[in-house]
């Protein structure tokens, strides 16, 4: 049976659904010890609560932020948006707003202490993230409550100059960091800045000095680093490299122009927290952090807020989104490749038909999805037949993709593009098109899919299952081919080449991982009925992932 469809891990529903309705929380008079653990009856029924609901939880050890853009206050957004509850212990209150910091209160070490002791000694966090440790005195008073409350995970984002400049930690507290800390922790997050300062001040400009910190971080301890370089004055795209130890994987981003970045280290630094939090590995959980910095970004660039020069960004963005209004959060739904009908103009032409009634005859049979491949046609024709099936498909809920031509799609804005090996790499293309477009990618390996995944790519389609005459040279792959790249692949497949009506029910029996349908072109579009076949193939398909 084709596999229940997984939702991107951006857009996954928390590992447990919150309660419809939360008890009501008492103010109380705040203890200044923490309360004992519950024992009897009592301590019964919250461990028998906490079996039924666990709720991922990350405790963020930071800074507050009275203009809520970065600190405490963006951990806590962030983690919110991602589905995760997240608990905070503040290490320092700062006057601060859009111009800059216009001061900090440090909290006593010993009452940092006391808050963690509160949080950890009662309730499961399950991933700790730092932010602002203004002094040596608060990392080690940390580093003392996590060997006697181990967590599953600890993230460290090295907060220690504002973005606008400002001190928030000084010498004697990188010397900690780097002795005490870093040897604890699963991931460090720094900026360009932050790793110069922790490697002495080094100079970093090019992406192989930001391995070579990267690679002097990790031997301080920590498990990964990722070095950011959203700062590098020199790079055309936001690359941030990641390092696990053995291997540099380079992280391209949008850079998405806008003046509203403020808080973005420690809302990446939380989203990773928080993915960890829910059970991603730790590749997966940087990855998704960064796309959903990358969509805050995106739908807020036009934000006003505050007059200096760096504002907030909106970190509950989906909730404005119409797709989150009407009760789903996704703009691709990996299902939508149950029956994928990708277009020929010249099959059309041979059949006497046009690209727009083709389009509206396969929906009408029951396509899922819709791409248009027109290598033949002159731009201006492709241009005006793929606006007159942008309107179709969206009359009818289909998505409609653009083969090859990332200038068709962003002028009919269609809901997203395909793209080969040879074609615009994919991260290429999703900086063109935004976070909000679907991109899928043609792989025939287990590394071109771990790429497209890497790349932000949201499908993969994965061909020739069978040999074909559309598509000249094409290597034939075979069901083993298949096999090897649904198994490995992290984003949902569509299997394409040589497929039709006698062998269709073949490849869904296979009940591979990942594979959510079939692409076809000849087998609907060099017929004389597209609608017909379409329903024929629909129904076959049903058929067999009803028997497997
Ligand atoms: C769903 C799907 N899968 C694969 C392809 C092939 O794309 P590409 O390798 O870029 O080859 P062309 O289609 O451009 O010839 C596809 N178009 N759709
Ligand atoms: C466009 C395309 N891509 C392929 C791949 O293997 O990536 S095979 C192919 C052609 C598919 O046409 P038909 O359904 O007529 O065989
Ligand atoms: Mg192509």
């Amino acid at each position: 049976m084709a596999s229940v469809p997984r939702l991107p891990a951006a857009h996954a529903p928390p590992r447990t659904s919150i309660p419809a309705a939360l008890p009501f929380l008492c103010p109380s008079s705040s203890p200044r010890v923490a309360p004992p653990p519950a024992t009897g009856p009592r301590r019964l029924v919250a461990v028998a609560a906490a079996r039924a609901m666990p709720w991922p939880h990350v405790l963020t050890v930071a800074g507050s932020d009275s203009g809520a853009g970065a600190g405490i206050q963006a951990d806590i957004k962030a983690c919110a948006a991602l589905g995760v509850y997240c608990s905070s212990v503040v290490t320092a209150v700062t006057a601060q707003n859009t111009v800059g910091v216009q001061g900090v209160h440090a909290v006593p070490e010993e009452f940092v202490g006391e808050q963690l002791r509160s949080v950890l000694s009662d309730m499961s966090v399950d991933v700790v993230k730092t932010g602002m440790l203004p002094s040596a005195g608060v990392v080690k008073v940390l580093c003392d409550s996590l060997r006697k409350f181990p967590v599953k995970a600890l993230v460290v984002d090295p907060v220690m100059v504002s973005t606008s400049g400002d001190t928030l930690s000084g010498p004697s507290t990188l010397a900690t960091y780097r002795d005490e800390l870093f040897s604890m922790a699963d991931i460090v997050t720094p900026n360009v800045k932050e790793a110069s300062k922790l490697l002495g001040d080094v100079s970093l400009h090019t992406i192989s000095d930001m391995r070579n910190a990267a690679e002097s971080i990790y031997k301080l301890g920590p498990k990964h680093v990722l070095v950011k370089g959203g700062d590098m004055p020199d790079s055309p795209d936001a690359i941030d490299v990641f390092f696990d130890g053995k291997e540099f994987i380079e992280l391209h981003g949008l850079r998405i122009r806008t003046h509203n970045t403020h808080g973005t280290g420690c809302t990446l630094a939380s989203c990773i927290a928080a993915e960890l939090a829910k059970g991603a590995k730790m590749l997966q959980a940087v990855q998704v952090a960064k796309k959903f910095v990358e969509s805050a970004l995106y739908h807020s660039k036009d934000l006003v807020i505050g007059n200096g020069p760096q504002g907030p960004f909106d970190h509950l963005f989906n909730l404005k989104s119409p797709l989150y209004k009407m009760g789903s959060r996704q703009k691709f739904n990996p299902d939508d490749l149950f029956l994928y009908a990708v277009t020929d103009s010249g099959m059309n032409k041979k059949w006497g038909r046009s690209i727009k009634d083709a389009v509206r005859a396969a929906i009408e049979g029951g396509a899922t999805i819709v791409q248009l491949r027109e290598k033949d046609s002159e731009t201006r024709e492709f241009l005006e037949a793929a606006k007159a099936c942008v309107e179709i498909c969206k009359s009818s809920g289909v998505p409609l993709l653009i083969n090859d031509r990332i200038d068709i799609a962003l002028a009919c804005n269609a809901d997203g593009v395909h793209v080969g090996q040879s074609d615009m790499p994919a991260w290429e293309v999703r900086e063109l098109l935004g976070p909000g477009k679907i991109i899928g990618v043609s792989c025939k390996t287990v590394a071109q899919a771990e790429q497209a995944w890497k790349d932000g790519a949201d499908y993969i389609g994965c061909g020739g299952v069978f040999p074909t005459t559309t598509k000249a040279n094409n290597p034939t792959l075979g069901f083993d081919g298949l096999r090897t790249v649904c198994s490995a692949s992290k984003l949902p497949v569509v299997a394409i080449g040589g497929i039709n009506a006698g062998n269709a029910d073949s490849v869904m029996e296979l009940g591979l991982p990942n594979l959510k349908g079939v692409a076809v072109v000849s087998a609907l579009f060099d017929r004389e009925c597209v609608m017909t076949e379409t329903r024929n193939l629909r129904s076959i398909l049903m058929n067999a992932c009803a028997r497997s």
